[in-house]
């Protein structure tokens, strides 16, 4: 994906010299400490960043890059500068391939005995050198946007922002980027224990 990564890199820079005299940090104050409406405008205004499918016949919009990018601005100035935002809970998780492995570890995900099958037996036809883009997928690499890599996605979502409810009827106030963030690192941190659970894997620009 080397080719494609650099051409996501020159529109970016492209966008930043044509419309924000070259500076990241325009387009963050344009959008008045929303998180909300820095996501719509990096979506808008780069669009490498679109994460937009269709899943049965509708469109879905999973905006994972965008969103971790707000995130990350968040968490680097600790809430602060550039990184206040009045809205941050509007953000949702973003929606990869890690973050799925520790929602299902933790049994808030679930997968079809079918959907199960299939990823492991990816994973060795990946280990082999082998991968598929037929319908119904062939084991190895699952196509973005196919409609299982969608479910995964959508699902770990969904599992999200019910654990944020979950923990919020117990009275601490919590959001969808800290879950997030504490299940990547919890996954990262237990490799080991992680093997043992399937995962897609997707050559996708939007992760
Ligand atoms: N859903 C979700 N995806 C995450 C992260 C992070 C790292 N976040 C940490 C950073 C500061 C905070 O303290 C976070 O703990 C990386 N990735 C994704 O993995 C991929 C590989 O990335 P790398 O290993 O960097 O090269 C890439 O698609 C990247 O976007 C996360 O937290 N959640």
């Amino acid at each position: 994906m080397f080719e494609e990564r650099i051409s996501v890199l020159h529109e970016v820079g492209q966008v930043l010299l044509e419309k924000y005299d070259g500076k990241f940090a325009n387009v963050i104050r344009e959008c008045r400490a929303s998180a909300q409406m820095l996501v719509e405008t990096v979506v808008r205004e780069f669009p490498c960043f679109r994460d937009e499918h269709e899943f049965c016949g509708r469109s879905v919009y999973l905006y994972k890059r965008a969103q971790i990018l707000v995130a990350d601005i968040w968490a680097c100035f600790e809430g602060h500068g550039f990184g206040s935002f009045n809205d941050i809970d509007q953000i949702t998780m973003f929606a990869d391939y890690r973050v799925p492995q520790a929602l299902y570890h933790f049994g808030a995900l679930g997968y079809s005995p079918r959907l199960l099958e299939y990823l492991r037996r990816s994973e060795i036809a990946v280990q082999q050198g082998d991968s598929g883009h037929t319908q119904p997928p062939k084991p190895g690499l699952l196509p973005s946007g196919h409609p299982w890599e969608l479910e995964i996605r959508g699902n770990s979502i969904w599992a999200v922002e019910q654990i944020c409810r979950h923990i919020r009827a117990s009275g601490h106030n919590v959001n969808a980027i800290l879950i997030d963030f504490y299940m990547w690192d919890y996954a990262k941190e237990h490799t080991t224990a992680m093997r043992a659970i399937p995962i897609h894997l997707t050559r996708s620009k939007f992760y």
